[in-house]
Formats: structure tokens, C-alpha cells, sequence
């Protein structure tokens, strides 16, 4: 790939559109914060940033599904509402998002007229003749008769942007529109959106990938905890290079400056002493149809707090689940004290001292309408305690549910309440309590404080802590940096389904995992 030159030729004195000091707060977060961006004609404008950095609010924003609390939004210099997603394609925004929003069954030329204005809907022939001139000038071929079931998620995608330009976007802004695609989809997508630029669109380029910042977009936009932490301009970029981009990208993303506002708190973790292995994963590989995994080697000592970063959905979860039994592997070894586990089911590894805290509390994690009692004993169904000739003890089954529900804060009417009446962070705590109580030696958390308020986000956290200060060997899966750089003692990156690289966390340790995430380090 090869960095572009700014096409200067359609550089005009205003931007299509100008978010001006825009701020939109969610309880208990500000997604974003005072952020002010321009959107230029004839410029790709990419958008950076980690999970949870802001980059959708701010697109909900130009796309009509927030609104902003306050700020302004203008487009062609004067201030407008964007308020619903039909006024944002009156004022020539259009958006693709990632996964495409077509229909498989219907035809190319079916989506299109589907949900478009009056003149769209009876006339398909009149349609593929528009279509047929608008791929044309841009330089796609797609057959408007084909179901779209049939198409790559790249074509789906051209599909999009060609229905679009149609309704008369001037500002194009497609979502992390590369994550779901081939190498050559990508290139592909590239070349098309530099077309779209040269014909005086605006672009708005959403992606974890720097490589792909670096050779499409002509101006690059950082956010970091809702706010915008810096800006390369067309000038700087095509000036600077790719090197001495990627190294001021990177310090933005992940740097310490960058991160004064992070969320880390609580005393510096002593360096850890070594101890002996327990978990030991070696040669793992599993089918999956998104992200299969490969190769993956990881041993976890007793006492042993391992932080899996990672950008979301490059594996993390199929790894978790494969760890604690929920997916067969096609290849690999597990081995918990010594011992080989791959083989069992997830009652016995249970049994054994394995855990999983799940990220999907109320899916996989418990049952909603089960009380709180028994879904403290979920994987231990059948258990001589707590059944006889198959029923139900309930007296030992209340005992155990109480005592937990007392030692981990759990609050809820009673052990008799369907779980799933309790808060998310009351439904964590149960899950922390029926994960960690009993003969545990290895536990897996999945994005443990993944939509808790701030209290039970420190409640969860000191739980990891002292997991790990009484033995257990810990796997810290999240895609917030901070929490992995405030709890774990090493750090493994998680990129397309394989480890690409594992880092002792000390003081550089933030940038080089920003690296291994961003793809330009390995
Ligand atoms: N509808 C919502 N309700 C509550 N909080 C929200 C909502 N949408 C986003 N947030 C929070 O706002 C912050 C910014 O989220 P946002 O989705 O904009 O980030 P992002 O950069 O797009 O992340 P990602 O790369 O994971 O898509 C996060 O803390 C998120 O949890």
C-alpha cells in the first residue's frame, strides 16, 4: 500500500461538515468530549481510537442515532439537527456500518429501492439504469439482478456505498468497514474510497488498523476516552514519514500522556515472584467460522495474573470459551496442574478448579429466571451435596446460596429471586461468587467489568487482585487497556485469532501492546 498524496482540487474554504466542541454523555461515561472535526471534501478523514474511545457515538451523531447534549453540528456552515437517521440522508450523510444492513434474499436493485425516497420503489428498471451510472462513475461492477445473499461482504458493501451516493450522500462515513474483510477486500474498499474522495466527497474512514490509516486516509483523527487527543493534517501526512506517523499515532492511542485520564487506579502491583504453572495451553486451534484460532501457547502460574489485550472480536471469546469446555478444539493440549483437561466436559473441569466468568452474564452465564440459589450451582448440577436421587436439597442448596451472597456483596431481595431481576453489577457478583468459591486454581474472566458502574468495576477488579494473591492462576481477558495494564503481570495481544506477542508489564509495556494491537509491531 502506498500513502496517498491530498487531492487538493477539491479543497475548499469550508468543510461539508463541522462537529464544533460536540459532547454526549451516557450515565456514568462521557462518550464524547467537546470533540470539534472537520469534514473536508476530496479527504478520507480516519478515525482512531481503541474500544470504548468514542469513534461510534461521535459517527451516531453525524448518522442521526445520538443527538448531542450539547455542541453543533454544521453542514455547509450552517447549523442543523440531526436527529433521525432519514434527516442525516437529507443532508447528504450516509452511513454503512460494518455489518451490512441489506436484505439477502432481495436483489441488489430490491435493497435499494427498499426504504429509499417515492421515486425509488416502483421503477426497478429506471433504478438499475441510475445504479448502472453512478457504479460507473465510481468505478464498481455490480450485477443489480443478483440476491445479495450471493455477494462478498466486500461487494455487500460496495452495495451500500453505491445506494448512498444514490440518495445523494456527500459524506460517506463507513463504520470499521474493513474489519470483516479479505486483505484484498480492504485494498479493494481503499482504491474505492480515494475514487470517492477525487469526485469531492468527504469520507469518514473508521478502523483499528494503522496500516490502512496510513494508506487511504489524507487525514487522521485520534480519540482517546471521548476525547480528541490529536490530529494529523493532509500537509503533516504527506510530509512525515510512515514510520514517524505510526510511532505519533500510537503515543496518542496508547501513550501515558494520552492516558492521565485513564482509569487505573489502586497501589502499583509488586512484580510478580514466579510460581509454579498451572495452566498450561499448548498448540490450541479451533474451527470457527469468524475467527479461528491457531497455534495459541499460554502458561499461567499459581498466583499468576495474565492480561489478554486485544481489539474486540479477534478471538478472545472463542479462546475463553474453548479454555473452559463450551467449544470443542480441532487441535491443541490443556493441562490444569499437571493434568490433561481438553478432553472433559465443563462440569468436570469445574470439578477440577477450572473457571470462566463470562462477559455474556444473562446469556450463557446464568439462567434469568432461575433464583439466584441455583444459579450459584449451575455447573454443579447433580452435585451429591446439593441433590439426592435427583432432586433438589433445598435446605444445603439455600445454606450455600447465602453464605456467597453475603461474602461477595451480592444484593438481592433473597437467595429465591429470579437472578435476572437483580442489576448487572449484582448479576457479576454472583457469577464472581459461583467462579471463585470451592477448589478454584485457574479462573478465566471475560471483560469482567465490561457495563458496570465505577463502583462494581473496583469491586470486580479487587476480586481479579485477590484471585491471583491467593494462588489461582488468573487469565484477564479485556479490551480496555487500562484495566489489563492495572492488573496483569504479563500481557498477551490477541490479533486474528492467534497470540502475536507477549509483554512483561512494566513501564513500556503500554506502547509496545498499543503496537502488537495496532498491527505495527510484532
Ligand atoms: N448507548 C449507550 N449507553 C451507555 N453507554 C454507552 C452507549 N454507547 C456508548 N456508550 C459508552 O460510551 C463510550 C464510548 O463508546 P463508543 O461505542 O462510542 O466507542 P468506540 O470508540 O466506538 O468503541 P468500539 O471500537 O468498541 O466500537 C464507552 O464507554 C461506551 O461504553
Amino acid at each position: 500500500m502506498t500513502q496517498p498524496g491530498h487531492p487538493a482540487a477539491f479543497r475548499t474554504d469550508e468543510p461539508i461538515v463541522s462537529l464544533f466542541e460536540v459532547t454526549k454523555r451516557f450515565p456514568g461515561v462521557v462518550a464524547n468530549d467537546s470533540v470539534s472535526l472537520d469534514l473536508w471534501p476530496g479527504e478520507v478523514h480516519v478515525l482512531l481510537g481503541e474500544n470504548g474511545a468514542g469513534k461510534s457515538t461521535l459517527i451516531g451523531m453525524l448518522s442521526g442515532i445520538q443527538t448531542p447534549d450539547s455542541g453543533a453540528i454544521l453542514v455547509d456552515g450552517r447549523e442543523q439537527v440531526i436527529d433521525t437517521p432519514a434527516r442525516a440522508l437529507e443532508l447528504g450523510i450516509g452511513t454503512v456500518f460494518q455489518h451490512a444492513m441489506l436484505v439477502p434474499s432481495l436483489t441488489v436493485v430490491e435493497n435499494i429501492a427498499l426504504g429509499g425516497p417515492a421515486w425509488s420503489r416502483p421503477d426497478k428498471r429506471g433504478i438499475a439504469a441510475r445504479m448502472a451510472e453512478v457504479c460507473a462513475g465510481i468505478g464498481v461492477r455490480v450485477d443489480p439482478h443478483a440476491p445479495v445473499g450471493s455477494l462478498s461482504l466486500g461487494e455487500q458493501q460496495q452495495v451500500e456505498i453505491v445506494r448512498a451516493l444514490m440518495r445523494g450522500s456527500r459524506v460517506l462515513v463507513l463504520d470499521e468497514a474493513t474489519a470483516m474483510l479479505t486483505p484484498k477486500g480492504s485494498e479493494e474498499l481503499g482504491a474505492l474510497m480515494r475514487r470517492l474522495v477525487a469526485r469531492g466527497l468527504a469520507v469518514v474512514f473508521i478502523t483499528h488498523k494503522l496500516n490502512e490509516a496510513l494508506a487511504f486516509g489524507h487525514r487522521i483523527s485520534v480519540l482517546r476516552l471521548g476525547r480528541k487527543v490529536g490530529e494529523i493534517t493532509p500537509d503533516r501526512l504527506t510530509a512525515l514519514t510512515p514510520q514517524v506517523v505510526t510511532a505519533e499515532v500510537v503515543r496518542l492511542m496508547f501513550g501515558s500522556d494520552a492516558a492521565s485520564a485513564g482509569t487505573a487506579s489502586g497501589p502499583e502491583r509488586q512484580p510478580f515472584a514466579g510460581g509454579a504453572p498451572v495452566l498450561e495451553i499448548s498448540g490450541l486451534a479451533v474451527d470457527d467460522e469468524a475467527v479461528p484460532l491457531a497455534d495459541v501457547d499460554l502458561t499461567v502460574a499459581a498466583g499468576e495474573i495474565v492480561g489478554i489485550a486485544g481489539i474486540d472480536g479477534n478471538g478472545q471469546k472463542q479462546f475463553a470459551e474453548a479454555v473452559a469446555g463450551q467449544r470443542p478444539l480441532r487441535q491443541g493440549r490443556i493441562d490444569l496442574d499437571g493434568r490433561p483437561i481438553a478432553a472433559l466436559a465443563i462440569g468436570e473441569r469445574h470439578r477440577r478448579g477450572l473457571r470462566y466468568v463470562t462477559d455474556d452474564r444473562l446469556g450463557e452465564g446464568t439462567v434469568a429466571a432461575f433464583p439466584v440459589s441455583l444459579n450459584l450451582l449451575l455447573k454443579r448440577v447433580g452435585d451429591d451435596l446439593f441433590w439426592a436421587g435427583g432432586l433438589e436439597r433445598s435446605g444445603p442448596i439455600a445454606d450455600h446460596a447465602r453464605r456467597l451472597v453475603a461474602e461477595y456483596d451480592v444484593r438481592t431481595p433473597g437467595v429465591e429471586t429470579p437472578i435476572g431481576k437483580l442489576s448487572g453489577g449484582n448479576i457479576q457478583k454472583a457469577l464472581l461468587a459461583r467462579e471463585l468459591s470451592g477448589e478454584a486454581r485457574a479462573v478465566i474472566f471475560a471483560k469482567p467489568t465490561y457495563g458496570l458502574d465505577v463502583q462494581n468495576i473496583r469491586a470486580s477488579r479487587r476480586r481479579i487482585r485477590e484471585a491471583a494473591d491467593r494462588g489461582l492462576a488468573v487469565i484477564l481477558i479485556s479490551t480496555d487497556l487500562e484495566e489489563v495494564l492495572e492488573l496483569s503481570d504479563r500481557i498477551a495481544v490477541m490479533s486474528q485469532g492467534r497470540i502475536v506477542g507477549m509483554v512483561a508489564n512494566d513501564r513500556s509495556a503500554r506502547l509496545r501492546v498499543g503496537e502488537l494491537m495496532s498491527g505495527v509491531a510484532t
